[in-house]
C-alpha cells in the first residue's frame, strides 16, 4: 500500500465556453504536476465551460471527448485526476466529477447540493449518492464546491475512509475567508487530507479567486495559490495521517448514540 503521494492542485483561469482552450490547459498542467511527481490531481469544478447555462447541453456532448483525453494522459502519466465536467443523461445536465486513475473512469460523483443562490438548481439535475474510492493515490472522497457548506457529507467520506477529500470549485469574491475557513475545519475535524481547486480570473460579472488549498489532517496548509493560475503540490503522508489519529483519537472518541449516527 502506498504510504506517502505527492498531490497536486491545477488552478487555471477557464476561458468561458471553450473547451478546446481549457482542455490544453487542463492537459498542460497534468503534465508539469507529473515533472514534480504528483501521482494525484485536481482541476476545478465545470472545468471544461465555466457555467455557461445558455450552451450546457452542447457543451456537455464534448464531455466524452474530455474524458478520452484524459484517460489517455492518466494512462500515460500515470496518475489519478479529479475534476468535475457537465455530463448530460437524457435532458438532464449534472455537475459531475470524474475519478480519472491511469486510463481509466473509477468512480463519478454528481454535486448533492446545487448552488440555488446562483440558480445552479434550474439547471442541472441534483446527485443523490457520495462516493469514497480506492485509487492507486489513496482512498478518495469527493465534494464539489458548495458542498464544503455541508459537514455531514464530509463526515460520512470520513467514516467511509477517505484519506483524502478532493474538492473541485468555482468559488467567486468575496467569500475568500469562508473558502479557507471551512476547508481547514473539515481537514481538522476529519483529520484528513484535503485536496481543493478552485478557477481564477473572471467569468462575466463573477471575480473567483483562485486559492487552492492543500492541507494535513492537522489543518496545516501545505500549500496555497493566489489569484494567477499556478500549479501546486505537496506531499500527503499517510502514516503520519495515522499516527495524528492516534494521538488525538476523536474517532474512537465520537457518541453517536447520543447524537445519532451518520448520515
Ligand atoms: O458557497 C459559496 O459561497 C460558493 C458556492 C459556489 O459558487 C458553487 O457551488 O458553485
Amino acid at each position: 500500500m502506498t504510504r506517502s503521494i505527492t498531490a497536486a492542485s491545477i488552478q487555471f483561469h477557464i476561458a468561458f465556453g471553450d473547451v478546446d482552450a481549457n482542455l490544453s490547459r487542463a492537459l498542460a498542467g497534468l503534465r508539469r504536476v507529473s515533472e514534480k511527481g504528483s501521482s494525484l490531481a485536481v482541476l476545478p469544478e465545470m472545468w471544461s465551460t465555466g457555467y455557461d447555462y445558455k450552451n450546457l447541453a452542447e457543451q456537455a456532448e464534448q464531455t466524452p471527448r474530455v474524458i478520452e483525453a484524459l484517460k489517455g494522459a492518466t494512462a500515460e502519466l500515470g496518475m489519478v485526476t479529479v475534476g468535475s465536467l457537465p455530463e448530460k443523461e437524457g435532458d438532464v445536465i449534472y455537475n459531475t466529477a470524474y475519478v480519472i486513475d491511469r486510463g481509466a473512469v473509477v468512480g463519478t460523483y454528481r454535486k448533492l447540493h446545487l448552488f440555488s443562490t446562483m440558480g445552479e438548481d434550474r439547471f442541472l439535475g441534483a446527485g443523490d449518492r457520495t462516493l469514497v474510492v480506492p485509487t492507486s493515490a489513496g482512498r478518495l472522497g469527493i465534494a464539489i464546491c458548495y458542498d464544503l457548506r455541508f459537514p455531514e457529507l464530509f463526515r460520512k467520506l470520513a467514516l467511509e475512509g477517505a484519506e483524502i477529500i478532493c474538492i473541485p470549485a468555482e468559488w467567486p469574491k468575496p467569500r475568500q475567508e469562508h473558502w479557507r475557513t471551512l476547508l481547514r475545519a473539515r481537514a481538522i475535524e476529519n483529520q484528513l487530507f484535503i485536496a481543493a481547486t478552485n478557477c481564477c480570473g473572471l467569468q462575466g460579472k463573477l471575480d473567483f479567486f483562485g486559492m487552492s488549498l492543500l492541507i494535513s489532517p492537522r489543518g496545516e496548509i501545505l500549500a496555497e495559490g493566489e489569484e494567477s493560475p499556478v500549479e501546486l503540490t505537496a506531499l500527503f503522508d499517510f502514516k503520519e495521517m495515522a499516527s495524528y489519529r492516534f494521538q488525538i483519537p476523536c474517532f474512537h472518541d465520537r457518541r453517536p448514540a447520543i447524537y445519532g449516527t451518520l448520515p
